[in-house]
């Protein structure tokens, strides 16, 4: 199946006046090696966000790029960066920010792949890791960092993080780090940068008031949007399947295990308790899960993280640590044991399921005390989550 076209017939998007949508990479001029290494990373045409949006990161606006989840929008900021990134100046000259660890990793990954025949270097400067590596890493000099909020301020307030010469700042999940729990650490951090540098905000989700947020910092910028009744993606089926109560759900999680095997499923609870409660029952009722959240330790968090990629775990209880961005193609399957407190995430948490055109599966458990809930999120995105049906393997 040509995942490329089918995704972009099905995707719809409000630009801001007349963006031209380039139908290739070639058509891109982007560097030799460059498109050397997008080629050999595997892709072979751009997606609908792609198309639009690198050529306007390129041209050096001020770009917010809404694009569905799993849509390709890491390597839409990672191709604009990489084209502007002068790699004979070994001095920062892009920043990257996002919400987890793993996350920022994740971005450093992309960008070195993509970047391999240009000899980008790179480094993800994130909490939890050893503040001596970050510096040792950062003298050597490195073109692009890609970090969370926290350590690349400390890391700039240090002197160690030099950031006079950088061009580009990207939000990544902008909505979340001009958030509440971000907001003061992202507007320290643009203060220190240079009066000119161009900001790339991104996200699958982008309410209203983060968009009038970005008049703040960003000047005229280009915009690529999506509508919110346009969010979730054909290919994931959502379901819902309600239980009594709440005790419930673990039995009917136990009867779904075998289904959850087939590929590489991610089950949400929103507490890290919860996390941890479920994990252990499922461990002692022999089940075989990994489980992750914020108050574990980094290197278990990497541990995990590897397990989970590498396909030797293939059930992974999370927080919304695990909501946004993490790409794992493998995974098919999403449960929501819990509905999430903060509606965007809906879409997040999805979308970790039916990356690039896949298919995808969300199941939601819910009580009766729930049913409203699960209403106001399909009201929410003008969706309908139909009642499982009985038989799971119709509908994997
Ligand atoms: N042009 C392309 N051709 C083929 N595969 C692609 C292309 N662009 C991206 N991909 C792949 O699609 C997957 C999803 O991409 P990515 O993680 O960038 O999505 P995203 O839009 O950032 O998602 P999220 O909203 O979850 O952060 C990745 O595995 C990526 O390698």
């Amino acid at each position: 199946m040509d995942f490329d076209k089918e995704l972009d017939k099905s995707l719809k998007v409000q630009t801001s006046g007349n963006i031209p949508v380039i139908g290739s990479f070639e058509e891109m001029s982007l560097k030799e090696s460059l498109l050397k290494g997008i080629y050999a990373y595997g892709f072979e045409a751009p997606s609908a966000i792609q198309s639009r949006a690198i050529a306007q990161v390129i041209q050096g606006r001020d770009v917010i790029a809404q694009a569905q989840s799993g849509t390709g929008k890491t390597a839409t900021f990672t191709i604009g960066m990489l084209q502007v990134v002068d790699t004979s100046k070994f001095e920062t000259q892009a920043l990257v920010l996002s919400t987890t660890r793993e996350l920022a990793a994740q971005i450093r990954s992309v960008i070195s792949a993509l970047g391999d025949y240009m000899k980008i270097r790179c480094h993800a400067c994130v909490g939890g890791k050893s503040v001596g590596e970050d510096i040792r890493a950062l003298s050597k000099g490195q073109h692009i960092v890609s970090g969370t909020p926290g350590r690349v301020l400390d890391m700039i307030k240090r002197r160690t993080l030099s950031i006079r010469n950088v061009k580009m700042l990207v939000l990544d999940e902008a909505d979340e780090l001009l958030g509440k729990g971000f907001q003061d650490q992202i507007s320290e951090i643009y203060q220190y940068l240079p009066p000119s540098t161009q900001v790339v905000v991104v996200s699958a989700t982008l309410p209203k008031a983060v968009l009038s947020l970005t008049n703040k910092f960003m000047s005229d910028p280009v915009k690529i949007l999506v509508k919110r009744d346009e969010l979730t993606l054909e290919g994931i089926n959502q379901y819902y399947i309600q239980v009594e109560k709440e005790d419930w759900k673990f039995d009917t999680l136990c009867d779904l295990y075998d289904s959850l095997t087939i590929t590489q499923a991610v089950i949400f609870c929103n507490t890290k308790k919860k996390v941890d409660w479920l994990s252990e029952s499922l461990r002692k009722a022999n089940f075989t899960v990994s489980s992750m959240h914020g108050d574990m330790q980094q290197d278990e968090r990497d541990r995990v993280m590897d397990e989970f990629r590498l396909g030797n775990s293939r059930v992974l209880i999370s927080t919304d640590i695990w909501a946004r961005g993490i790409d794992v193609q493998q995974v098919s399957l999403v449960i929501n044991y819990d509905l999430p407190y903060d509606k965007e995430n809906y879409v997040h948490r999805i979308g970790r399921s039916g990356r690039f055109g896949r298919k995808g599966v969300a199941i939601n458990f819910v009580t009766r005390n729930e049913l409203g809930d699960l209403t106001e999120i399909e009201e929410f995105f003008s969706i309908k989550i139909d009642e499982m049906p009985s038989d799971l393997s119709d509908v994997l």
